[in-house]
């Protein structure tokens, strides 16, 4: 039989969701069950047993920070691989989890602190404008039900402005402040200041403000809705089993 005579339908991808009654969860349910090449396989929550997940091929994450290490050490142990947006990942978890993969060299792990594809580009803007502009810091707004300050994407996007800063030759970023009321200058993340507000009505949003002699330049965005992470989400679900080692954020799957 050749290809054009095998009219046979792909089997739907397998995918198990690791928080799904969660914010994040229900909306990766939803878009996972919408999909016609894909199948919700499983879908587990706080308390619920993760062998129902064994049955998938990819499993999403969006837990907690003090979960998630636990649910993705589990992952790579059974040989799934693993899409997670959950938060609270540091160089050290980073390298902790490139170590777990370097045992099961068939499966992939897809880190982003954002699935959101203008949240993506966003980063990449702020990166490319760093150098041009003595001053930067960053304004983060969240939803109030969030654990976690300053947000992931505020954190990934004040390193990657850092490192731009550094490779450009750039030194600090002048502040005259002496007296401070503490907390009053933001977080600190990489010589970047990092403010972090929350409030009823916002879901996630970032702008990243530069200055420098006589402009300032403004790059925001906003996600008002959790269905803006879905493409991104989706886009790493079916792309991961192809990726084995560790991908950290979205940007090599984009291009
Ligand atoms: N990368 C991205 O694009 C995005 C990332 N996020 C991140 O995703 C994470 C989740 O966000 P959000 O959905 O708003 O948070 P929620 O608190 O709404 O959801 C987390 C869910 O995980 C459950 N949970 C806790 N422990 C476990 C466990 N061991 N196994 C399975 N489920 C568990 C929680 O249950 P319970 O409530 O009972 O504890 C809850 O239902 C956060 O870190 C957030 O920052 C959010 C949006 C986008
Ligand atoms: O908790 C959230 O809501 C979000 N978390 C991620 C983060 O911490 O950056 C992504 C997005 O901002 C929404």
């Amino acid at each position: 039989m050749t290809d054009e005579q095998d009219k046979t339908p792909a089997e739907p991808l397998r995918v198990g969701v690791l928080g799904a009654r969660g914010r994040m969860g229900i909306e990766v349910c939803k878009a996972v069950d919408a999909a016609d090449d894909l199948e919700l396989a499983a879908s587990i929550d706080q308390g619920d047993s993760r062998s129902a997940v064994s049955a998938a091929e990819v499993v999403v994450d969006f837990t907690t920070p003090d979960v998630v290490m636990d649910n993705l050490r589990w992952c790579i142990d059974q040989g799934i691989s693993a899409v997670v947006g959950t938060t609270g990942f540091t160089e050290q978890r980073l390298e902790q989890v490139r170590g777990w993969l370097a045992d099961k060299p068939g499966v992939g792990v897809v880190i982003a602190p954002n699935f959101g594809i203008g949240a993506v580009l966003m980063m990449q803007f702020a990166a490319r404008a760093a150098r041009h502009f003595e001053s930067v810091e960053i304004i983060e707004q969240h939803h109030p039900r969030k654990l976690d300050a300053p947000s992931g994407t505020a954190t990934h996007t004040a390193r990657q402005i850092a490192r731009a800063r550094a490779e450009a030759g750039l030194g600090p970023v002048p502040d005259a402040t002496k007296d401070e009321v503490s907390g009053a200058r933001g977080a600190d993340i990489d010589g970047v200041r990092v403010h972090a507000v929350r409030a009823t009505g916002l879901v996630a949003h970032q702008e990243v403000l530069f200055g420098t002699t006589g402009e300032t330049l403004t790059i925001r965005h906003d996600s008002y809705d959790r269905a803006s992470f879905m493409p991104g989400v989706l886009l790493a679900v079916r792309a991961v089993r192809n990726r084995p080692g560790l991908t950290v954020g979205l940007d090599a799957l984009l291009d």
